[in-house]
């Protein structure tokens, strides 16, 4: 089956990441860059880590995940380097109708990460199912070379045209043909 890919608002939103590895981190990161409010449970925490926790910018609760741990909160990422703590938590999550990204395991996960480039507002996901997660990478990069910083120009003075005239009283064709141009026009920037 393929995955339904959406576009989370976690503003503001309890996020709970179990562990805090190399893994857990690079889920953090992400997470707190959309405004995610982050608490971490982990009896060991890397450096990275233990530097977002000094400048205050998630909570760090140093012990071992209990049961129970995950209730309250809207997004759990399990990325501890036991499975069977991972498996729990991922139980625990769904049981509550949390959704839930597992680090080492496809099939109990609710969600997976996808690689994403940014130009603003421009989102550009790449995923591969779990099959690869290097290749998603890789895409990324060769995307990151050719998507230029042209697009957050672009985008703007299309947000822009389209505020200016989604109320005017013209149809949806000739709205779209003002988009063209203005997209043609870019692309010789
Ligand atoms: C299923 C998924 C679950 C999830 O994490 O959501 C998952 C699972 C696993 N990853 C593993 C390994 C690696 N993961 C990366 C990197 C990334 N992994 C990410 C996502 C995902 N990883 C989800 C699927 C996404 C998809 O569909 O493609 C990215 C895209 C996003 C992010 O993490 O932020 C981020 C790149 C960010 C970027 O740079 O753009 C690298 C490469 C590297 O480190 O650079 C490696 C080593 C090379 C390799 O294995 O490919 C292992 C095996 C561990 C082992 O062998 O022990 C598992 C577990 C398993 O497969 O069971
Ligand atoms: N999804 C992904 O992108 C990737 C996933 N992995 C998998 O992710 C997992 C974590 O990898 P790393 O971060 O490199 O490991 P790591 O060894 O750096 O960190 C593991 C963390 O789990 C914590 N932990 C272990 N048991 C715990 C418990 N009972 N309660 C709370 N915290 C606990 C440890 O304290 C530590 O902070 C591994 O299973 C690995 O195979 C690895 C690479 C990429």
């Amino acid at each position: 089956m393929a995955y339904y890919p959406i576009m989370l608002d976690i503003e503001d939103k309890r996020c709970l990441v179990v562990g805090g590895g190399k893994v857990a981190y690079r889920k953090i990161k992400s997470l707190l860059e959309c405004g995610g409010k982050v608490t971490v449970i982990a009896d060991k925490i890397c450096d990275e880590v233990d530097e977002l926790s000094k400048e205050n910018k998630i909570d760090v609760i140093h012990r071992s995940y209990i049961s129970g741990d995950a209730a309250g909160y809207f997004l759990v990422v399990a990325a501890c380097d036991d499975a069977r703590i991972n498996e729990l938590v991922a139980n625990e999550a769904k049981e509550r109708g949390i959704l839930v990204n597992v680090a080492d395991n496809l099939k109990l996960s609710s969600y997976i990460v996808p690689s994403v480039l940014r130009r603003k507002d421009l989102t550009i996901a790449v995923a591969t199912g779990g099959k690869s997660p290097l290749l998603s990478r890789k895409i990324r990069e060769e995307l990151d070379k050719t998507i230029g910083e042209r697009y957050e120009k672009l985008l703007d003075e299309l947000s822009k045209a389209r505020e200016e005239i989604k109320h005017q009283n013209l149809t949806i064709e000739e709205k779209i043909e003002i988009y063209e141009n203005i997209i043609e026009k870019g692309e010789k920037i």
